[in-house]
């Protein structure tokens, strides 16, 4: 439950954290110190438990019994939690179906029938828990999800992530116009009662959102009304919370946009006109927007979630994620699944690796990413993202310890070949290491995963 005592730990061992979005810092031989809120009140690199326990235990008024002591091995290094900006849990079972489908075939072919499914509270229940656990063993800390029309299970899947203890952004999702009517909202008015009943629901669970809070969730511009969109921006204004929606994923998309509100510049200006462009909008996908639309983006203070994996599986387009960095917008990551085959942080990393360099090769070399900036992007990138840059995303003391312990495969070690992947042969520098975690690991590579302090995902050995 939020505000859950998670005892006092001290953390050993080699720490991997984004020092700028270039830059990684490696620090060796390191202890933490986390209260039992679940917040860093001391990092001390060349430390090691005696010294810890003689030297940084009195200063806290610590004692060594009531201290959980986590050690890294030689060649493990915990890493911040990844923070997923866009995901909808209520796509779950979908991850891998997509055929051949573009975006809006695949809308209906695929996602509205199991969406709408999803009215079903025990199918959302087997659905939202499985989906939970899944993107915690892959390291997924935060998640901005989508969930569905449904009052009663957007609020059970906020429900789920407190007690499975995933910090998580809650949407539920609004579509009055231009949808199936088996799965649409009955009018401007009814989704936005229904919005308020989920933001009071969560409001009751977890009053300070210390774990969970509620995001007003326009699906897009097609399936809204002005008078939705109009709506959910006095609510935006009202609440202060923060908004997430897509844009310009899919040229017949965008194309719908314009036949859909002729009287708006752009679509982006659809959703800066409704009052849903702000601070803390984050937008999905951006593929192919105009200059002009970034530079609107930009002055509103907007965020982008780069979906490379959806953007390339439903044949979408490639983002030009460098010059949304170099105008000075923040982006994270988002696996979009299942518009994105796979619920992984770490997959969405190598598939904006890809993509650059996809875009590399029509715009040149300077389009590459390395892998430190999408690390960057998959943590400290994500937590501006959602607002949470002075709370998430790195490590440093005042902040919380969302992280998890990564342990690659050491060949002169006793493991099986089976129980992990990527092969550390021992004459590989850190950066080396990272890179091969990145290109070859995955949720096997994840021992352990914390939340706020909160031990939330352990592989057994
Ligand atoms: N990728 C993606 N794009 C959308 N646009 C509107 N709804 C969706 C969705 O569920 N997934
Ligand atoms: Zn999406």
């Amino acid at each position: 439950m939020a505000g859950q005592t998670t005892g006092r730990h001290l953390f050993l061992g080699t720490l991997v954290h984004s020092k700028s979005l270039s830059e990684l810092e490696f620090l060796q031989n390191t202890a933490v110190c986390v209260d039992d809120k679940g917040i860093i009140v001391a990092i001390w690199p060349n430390y090691d438990q005696i010294r810890a326990e003689k030297s940084l235990y009195p200063r806290l008024g610590w004692s060594r019994g009531d201290v959980t002591v986590t050690r890294a091995k030689e060649g493990e290094f915990f890493f911040p939690g990844f923070i997923d900006t866009h995901i909808h849990a209520s796509q779950y079972p979908n991850a891998g179906i997509f055929g051949k489908t573009t975006l809006l075939d695949w809308l209906n072919t695929y996602t509205f029938p199991m969406e709408s499914s999803l009215s079903s509270i025990e199918k959302a229940k087997t659905v939202y828990t499985r989906c939970i656990q899944r993107t915690l063993s892959h390291g997924t800390t935060t998640a901005s999800y989508y969930a569905t029309i449904s009052v009663p299970s957007t609020n059970l899947l906020a429900d789920l992530c407190l007690s499975f203890g995933q910090r998580a952004f809650i949407g539920r999702c609004c579509m009055d116009t231009l949808s199936p009517d088996f799965y649409r909202d009955e009018s401007p008015a009814s989704a936005l009662a229904d919005t308020r009943a989920t933001i009071s629901h969560i409001a009751e669970i977890d009053p300070s959102n210390t774990l969970v809070t509620p995001i007003i969730t326009p699906r897009f511009a097609p399936s809204c009304s002005s008078e939705l969109m109009h709506n959910l921006g006095a609510l935006q204004k009202e609440t202060g919370l923060p908004v997430q929606t897509h844009i310009s994923e899919n040229t017949n998309e965008i194309k719908l946009v314009g036949q859909l509100f002729p009287d708006h510049m752009s679509y982006t200006h659809v959703y800066d006109d409704h009052g849903l462009l702000g601070p803390k909008t984050i937008l999905a996908h951006a593929v192919h927007l105009s200059d002009e639309e970034v530079d609107l983006i930009k002055k509103r203070k907007g965020k982008i979630s780069h979906c490379p994996a959806s953007n390339s599986a439903i044949t979408s387009g490639t983002a030009k994620v460098r010059k949304l960095l170099e105008k000075g917008i923040e982006v994270g990551l988002g696996t979009d699944m299942s518009g994105g085959y796979s619920p992984s942080i770490l997959e969405a990393i190598r598939q904006a690796l890809l993509v650059s360099r996809h875009v590399a090769m029509e715009g040149g070399d300077e389009c590459k990413l390395s892998v430190e900036e999408a690390l960057y992007l998959s943590t400290r990138g994500g937590a501006s993202v959602v607002g949470l840059e002075q709370t998430i995303g790195g490590f440093e003391v005042g902040k919380e310890w969302d992280a998890q312990l990564i342990g690659l495969n050491q060949v002169d070690s006793d493991e099986s070949i089976n129980a992990r992947p990527v092969d550390v042969f021992g004459w590989e520098s850190w950066p080396e290491r990272l890179a091969k975690w990145v290109f070859n690991g995955d949720d096997r590579n994840t021992l352990a995963v914390w939340v706020k302090g909160r031990l939330v995902h352990e592989v057994k050995s």
